[in-house]
């Protein structure tokens, strides 16, 4: 019986089409890329869905360079989602960022452009390729958000988180027992800067590090235990009460659990919660775990201690998601500092006479941050600021004139930087 002969299948290419419809739904849909993973990567596995996810990730990285290589070898600019410009960014990428050699990029990004312009691709790439151009040593933010950046918190601040895209940034994890941190510095290899923190620059994969199954650390960016860590600890005798609002996955959990608070970790994700039950379970941690949505759920009594880690646009952790650089706009922040308004209004009343407040956002806009606390505390004349004391923040972490604690690309760039966040601590009147 004849056989019909095939074409050669080409090695990887399902990779670069996964990485296609990763940055279609980021850059088209203003999806989150991990959201986008499942969904993108449904029919590949293993290391050809960590392939794609890198593509991607680095696309969304040297995004403004990749596009201003293409737009200097071409007559007429290629429009902004042109399938042909989308093939062109994923091959430049490989050869530029992730050391794919010329013909394996080309061969595997032509048939994403299969009965359109692979002339043109493979002749705009070839041309890059012989022009021997390199891509900056310091990646370019997209224009809108360096001005965004730039008219907030100055061009040096900017300047430093171009700097802090171009890698991703190390492994930090907390201590459930601070006690022992010189000690877990050493056995993970990294360092230590503060009490309970320790990080990683060369790691293998999570899950295999010392100590990770025994649930004696977890994943959480230094500049993420800022909140917890200015609640403190419990009162003696172990009878404080906390909720943590917006709790899922859980580090902030994990860490009031750790300073010995009762808390009540209130998330609406049911994936989410999830998540956190399965960080509970993995660190030996009890608290009460409650699927709620803010805005309809309300605790049976007034607790001594509210941690809002309020839902935002996660523009501070950009390091780690590129995506939001591209698809958080101006109207994006509106209505996650709209609905941070609401859950800040309703859940301050769960507060005791006396108690504390600490309200925070992994967000680099003003809007979701002080804008939203200087309007919050001219409504509540029953809260104040209560700034934390230089003691209780990782060492070069300052607290503003205001009283509040932002963390901004630049802060500890030597020593591997920070995510972006605000925090506020608050007390309630007596
Ligand atoms: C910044 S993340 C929380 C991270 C978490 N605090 C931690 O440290 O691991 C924000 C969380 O808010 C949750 N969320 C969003 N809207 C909510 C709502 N209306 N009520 C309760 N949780 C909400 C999301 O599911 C998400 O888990």
């Amino acid at each position: 019986m004849a056989t019909l002969s095939r074409p050669p299948a080409i090695l990887g290419a399902p990779a670069r089409l996964a990485a296609l419809r990763l940055l279609d739904a980021v850059l088209r849909r203003g999806e989150p890329l991990e959201s986008a993973l499942t969904a993108a990567t449904r029919h590949i596995h293993g290391p050809d869905r960590g392939l794609a996810h890198a593509i991607a990730a680095e696309v969304l990285r040297r995004l403004p360079d990749l596009d201003a290589l293409i737009d200097s070898v071409t007559e007429r600019a290629l429009p902004d989602d042109a399938k042909a410009r989308m093939a062109l960014r994923i091959a430049l990428v490989q050869v530029l960022v992730l050391g794919t050699p010329q013909h394996a990029a080309i061969s595997t990004a032509l048939p994403l452009v299969e009965g359109g312009p692979r002339k043109l691709v493979h002749g705009v790439f070839s041309a890059i390729m012989k022009s021997g151009v390199l891509l900056p040593e310091v990646p370019a933010l997209p224009a809108p958000v360096e001005y965004r950046w730039d008219a907030a918190w100055g061009g040096e601040v900017a300047d430093a988180a171009a700097r802090a895209i171009a890698a991703p940034p190390p492994l930090d994890v907390t201590l459930a027992d601070w006690s022992s941190t010189a000690q877990w510095a050493e056995r993970l290899g990294g360092i230590s800067l503060a009490p309970g923190h320790v990080r990683i620059a060369d790691h293998a994969s999570v899950v295999d590090m010392p100590g990770y199954k025994d649930g004696a650390w977890w994943v959480q960016d230094l500049a993420a235990t800022i909140p917890a860590r200015i609640i403190g600890t419990g009162p003696e005798g172990g009878e404080g009460t906390a909720i943590d609002l917006c709790a899922a996955p859980g580090g902030k959990t994990l860490q009031l659990v750790a300073q010995g608070w009762h808390v009540a970790a209130v998330d609406s994700s049911q994936a989410r919660i999830k998540r956190l039950r399965e960080n509970l379970y993995r660190t030996h941690s009890k608290a009460e775990v409650v699927h709620g949505d803010a805005l309809l759920w309300s605790p049976a009594a007034p607790v001594d201690a509210l941690l809002i880690d309020a839902p935002c646009s996660a523009t501070g952790i950009f390091r780690r998601h590129p995506d939001v650089l591209h698809r958080v706009r101006p109207s994006v922040i509106a209505e996650m500092a709209a609905v941070q308004a609401r859950i800040l209004a309703r859940a301050a009343d769960w507060v005791k006479p006396g108690g504390t407040l600490v309200y925070a956002t992994c967000s680099l806009e003003p809007a979701e941050g002080e804008v939203q606390l200087d309007a919050f505390l001219s409504a509540r004349s029953d809260y104040a600021i209560d700034a934390p004391d230089a003691a209780m923040l990782p060492p070069g972490i300052p607290v503003s004139d205001r009283g509040y604690v932002r963390t901004l690309p630049g802060m500890l760039e030597a020593e591997g930087g920070c995510d972006g966040f605000f925090v506020a601590r608050l007390r309630r009147a007596a």
